[in-house]
C-alpha cells in the first residue's frame, strides 16, 4: 500500500517560457507563464488554484497533464517524475475534465464511444468490457445506460459535463485536474456538478487540482488554496485561513470581486483598476505592485521573498518590510 503521509503530486521550482514573436519583423521575446512554481498535495487534498485569466493556470495544468514540458523544475506524481513514465502510466494516475465539455467531447462520436476513448487509445480490454466499464461509469455519475448511444449535441451542458466526468474516471485515476469544470454551465447546474465532484472524491479517494478563476466555487471544494499571478504563487494557505485572514493584498481583492454579482460568470471584477500585466513585459520588483493598495517603494524595484504563516506561505513585502514590524507578532493580518 502506498504512504498516505507522502504527498501524491509534487511541483519543485516548475517554470514554462515561451517565444513569443511580437509584430511580423519583431524578435521572439521569452515569455514566462509560470514561474519558479511549488506545490505539494498529499493523496484526497483538493487544492485550488485560483487567479485571473493569464496567470498560468492553463499552462500549469497542461505540464501536469503531460501535454507540455517544463522549461526547468520537476513534477512528482508519487514521488516519480512525470517526463521518464510512459503515456499509459500517466494517463492513469492523472485525468483532466476541462471547461467546456461541448467542445471538449468530439461531436460526432456517440456517447459510449465518447466515454470509452482512453480505454481505446490505451488498448485496454476488448469492445465489450469497455462497454461494460462505461455503463459503470454512467451509473456513478448519474446518467441512464440509454445515452450511450446519443451524441454530445443531443445533451444538455450538465449531462456532458456528467459525460466528461466518466470520461476522466474511467482510467481510475489517483488525481483529476479540473480546469474551470463548471464555469460554462448555469449557476444552477454547477453546484450539482460540484457536489458530485466531492462525492466521487470521497467514493474513490480522489485527489483534485482545481482549478478556477471563481473563488466562490473553490471554497466549495477546496482543502487548501493557491493564489497565482503572473505565473507565481503569491500567497497558499489551508481555504479557512485563506478566506478568514487573507494576506496577500492580491488575495484580497480577488476576495472582494466573489461578493460581486453573477459570482460564477466571467472574469472577476478585482477594482484593481489598471489591466492585468502582459506577461512578455512584466512588471519590476513585485509584480503585483502597480495594481497593489498597499505599494510601498522597496515593492517597485525588489521582488519579495516567500513568508511562512500560520496557514501557509505568501510573498508580499508587507509581511516582511520594517514599515510592517508591528504586525509581526501576527504575520497572517498585516492590514
Ligand atoms: N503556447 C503558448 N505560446 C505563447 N504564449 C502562451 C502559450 N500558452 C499560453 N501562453 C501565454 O501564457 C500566459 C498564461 O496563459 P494561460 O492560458 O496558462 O493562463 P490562464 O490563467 O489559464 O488563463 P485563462 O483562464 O484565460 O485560460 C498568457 O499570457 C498566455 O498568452
Amino acid at each position: 500500500m502506498s504512504d498516505q503521509t507522502k504527498p501524491i503530486l509534487e511541483l519543485k521550482d516548475v517554470s514554462k517560457t515561451y517565444r513569443v514573436k511580437q509584430g511580423l519583423f519583431g524578435r521572439a521575446k521569452p515569455l514566462t507563464a509560470v514561474n519558479q512554481v511549488s506545490l505539494s498535495l498529499k493523496r484526497g487534498e483538493v487544492l485550488g488554484l485560483v487567479g485571473e485569466s493569464g496567470c498560468g493556470k492553463s499552462t500549469l495544468s497542461k505540464i501536469l497533464l503531460g501535454l507540455e514540458a517544463p522549461t526547468a523544475g520537476q513534477v512528482l506524481v508519487d514521488g516519480e517524475d512525470i517526463g521518464s513514465q510512459d503515456r499509459l502510466s500517466l494517463a492513469r494516475r492523472i485525468q483532466p475534465i476541462f471547461q467546456d465539455p461541448y467542445s471538449s467531447l468530439n461531436p460526432r462520436k456517440r456517447i459510449a464511444d465518447v466515454i470509452a476513448l482512453p480505454l481505446v487509445v490505451h488498448g485496454i480490454g476488448d469492445h465489450a468490457s469497455q462497454m461494460q466499464e462505461v455503463r459503470k461509469m454512467l451509473d456513478i455519475v448519474g446518467l441512464p445506460a440509454r445515452v450511450m448511444e446519443s451524441y454530445p449535441s443531443q445533451m444538455s451542458g450538465g449531462q456532458r459535463q456528467r459525460v466528461a466526468i466518466a470520461r476522466a474516471l474511467i482510467m481510475k485515476p489517483e488525481i483529476v485536474i479540473c480546469d474551470e469544470p463548471t464555469s460554462a454551465l448555469d449557476v444552477s447546474v454547477q453546484s450539482q456538478i460540484l457536489n458530485l465532484l466531492g462525492d466521487l472524491r470521497q467514493e474513490f479517494g480522489l485527489t483534485y487540482l482545481f482549478i478556477s478563476h471563481n473563488l466562490a466555487v473553490v471554497e466549495h471544494l477546496a482543502t487548501r488554496v493557491a493564489v497565482m499571478y503572473l505565473g507565481r504563487i503569491v500567497e497558499e494557505a489551508n481555504v479557512g485561513g485563506l478566506f478568514d485572514t487573507p494576506g496577500h493584498p492580491y488575495t484580497k481583492a480577488l476576495l472582494k470581486s466573489v461578493l460581486t454579482p453573477e459570482p460564477g460568470l466571467g472574469v472577476p471584477d478585482t477594482q484593481l483598476g489598471m489591466a492585468y500585466p502582459n506577461p512578455i513585459d512584466p512588471p519590476s520588483g513585485c509584480h503585483f505592485h502597480p495594481r497593489c493598495p498597499k505599494v510601498m517603494d522597496n515593492c517597485k524595484t525588489l521582488a519579495p521573498d516567500q513568508v511562512a504563516t500560520p496557514e501557509g506561505h505568501v510573498e508580499c513585502h508587507l509581511f516582511t518590510s520594517k514599515e510592517t514590524s508591528q504586525n509581526v507578532s501576527n504575520p497572517a493580518m498585516p492590514n
